[in-house]
């Protein structure tokens, strides 16, 4: 079967004052959909750089991409024409769910006209705006029949997200809503194009732990009664563990290991996804951190970026990068030496 989404060998980086940062090396990743997949690592190694290269969203001035490609329903993403991208792809196919929902909202209108200004455009009722194409965009007409359908649909899915009163609601400014009102509306405004894969970059980062519980809840409900795929990155291997189907890990802009989500927390292979299982809290509180620090990416470590902070590493690590090494269904490792107990 063909995935959804199959991003493979995707290298790309960043032109900075110290010289080209290597944020992405040869990275690969695959989604199903009605998939969660969680996309793990500490702060920095490249999880959101993957997510807007995925939506085509990096800055145009600093960021090359150097190899691979972004496969979506067969169609590479990085080589397409690009406005045909933008018009049945990102904002519609492809939608967003972002860290921090309050910072996403513009703070001077109503989060109802905000709602309906995304619709004009990216509404699944909207083949195409009408309007002359010579004409700048913005002046397109928003036709007052598809205006009411758009409006129905967005009180139905306020619904399905669990806010009260939507009506009052698509009245109010984003700072009368509270934190977790607002990643709702965030989560409905992602869906409302009926999406087939939502990519939700560390949804819960900015909540409430109780709130997080709730959002987190609720992205793995609609992933499953709508069919989304959902990619969702998050430093938290809690998160992780409550909504993913599947994991996959990377560490300083490789990804070193990918597993469905039991077998990832039973039995990882990779020395670094032990060592990032050790460094939860157990139930005393106690955490083990990982010694060495994250390398940086304008000169980063050759082989495998992991070696210089790992017990088992050799030669060959330092040399090249590991191939991937199938473990078992769905798991493979990047890793000349992985733990092999797995069941
Ligand atoms: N526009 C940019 N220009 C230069 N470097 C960048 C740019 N964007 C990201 N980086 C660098 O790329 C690396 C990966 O950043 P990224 O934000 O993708 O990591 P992350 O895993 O999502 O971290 P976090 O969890 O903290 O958001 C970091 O070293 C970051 O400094």
């Amino acid at each position: 079967m063909t995935a959804l989404l199959s991003v493979e060998d995707l290298s790309l980086g960043f032109a900075t004052e110290a010289g080209f940062a290597s944020v992405l090396d040869r990275v690969s990743l695959s989604i199903e959909r009605g998939q969660v997949l969680g996309l793990v690592g500490e702060s920095g190694c490249g999880k959101t750089t993957l997510a807007r290269a995925i939506l085509g969203v990096l800055p145009r001035e600093t960021a090359r991409i150097t190899g691979g490609r972004v496969l979506f329903r067969g169609t590479d993403l990085l080589t397409a024409d690009p406005a045909s991208v933008n018009q049945t792809i990102r904002g519609r196919a492809i939608t967003f769910v972002p860290q921090d929902p309050f910072t996403s909202f513009n703070p001077v209108f109503t989060v109802g006209d905000q709602i309906m200004e995304i619709l004009k455009w990216k509404s699944p009722r909207a083949a195409e705006l009408p309007g002359r194409r010579w004409l700048p965009a913005v002046v397109a007409r928003y036709p007052a029949e598809r205006q009411r359908a758009d409006v129905d649909a967005v009180l139905e899915l306020l619904d399905t997200v669990q806010l009260p009163r939507p009506k009052q609601l698509l009245r109010k400014y984003p700072h009368e809503l509270s934190g977790g009102q607002r990643q709702r509306l965030m989560i409905a405004m992602a869906l409302l194009p009926g999406p087939d894969l939502v990519i939700a970059d560390e949804p819960t980062t900015a909540l409430d732990v109780t709130i997080q519980a709730q959002i987190l809840g609720l992205i793995r409900r609609l992933a499953t009664e709508r069919n989304v795929a959902v990619l969702l990155t998050t430093h938290d291997l809690g998160a992780a563990y409550e909504i993913c189907d599947a994991v996959n890990v990377m560490y300083a802009g490789q990804d070193v290991e990918s597993a469905p989500v039991d077998r990832f927390f039973a039995s990882p292979a990779h020395p670094y996804t032990t060592k990032l299982l050790a460094s939860l809290p157990d139930a005393n509180g106690t955490a083990s951190g990982i010694p060495g620090e994250v390398p940086g990416l304008i000169t980063p470590p050759g082989g495998c970026r992991f070696h210089p902070r790992c017990e088992r590493a050799d030669g060959p690590c330092r040399e090249a990068r590991p191939p991937v090494d199938q473990l078992g269904a769905g798991h493979w490792v990047r890793c000349y030496h992985p733990h092999r107990d797995a069941p």
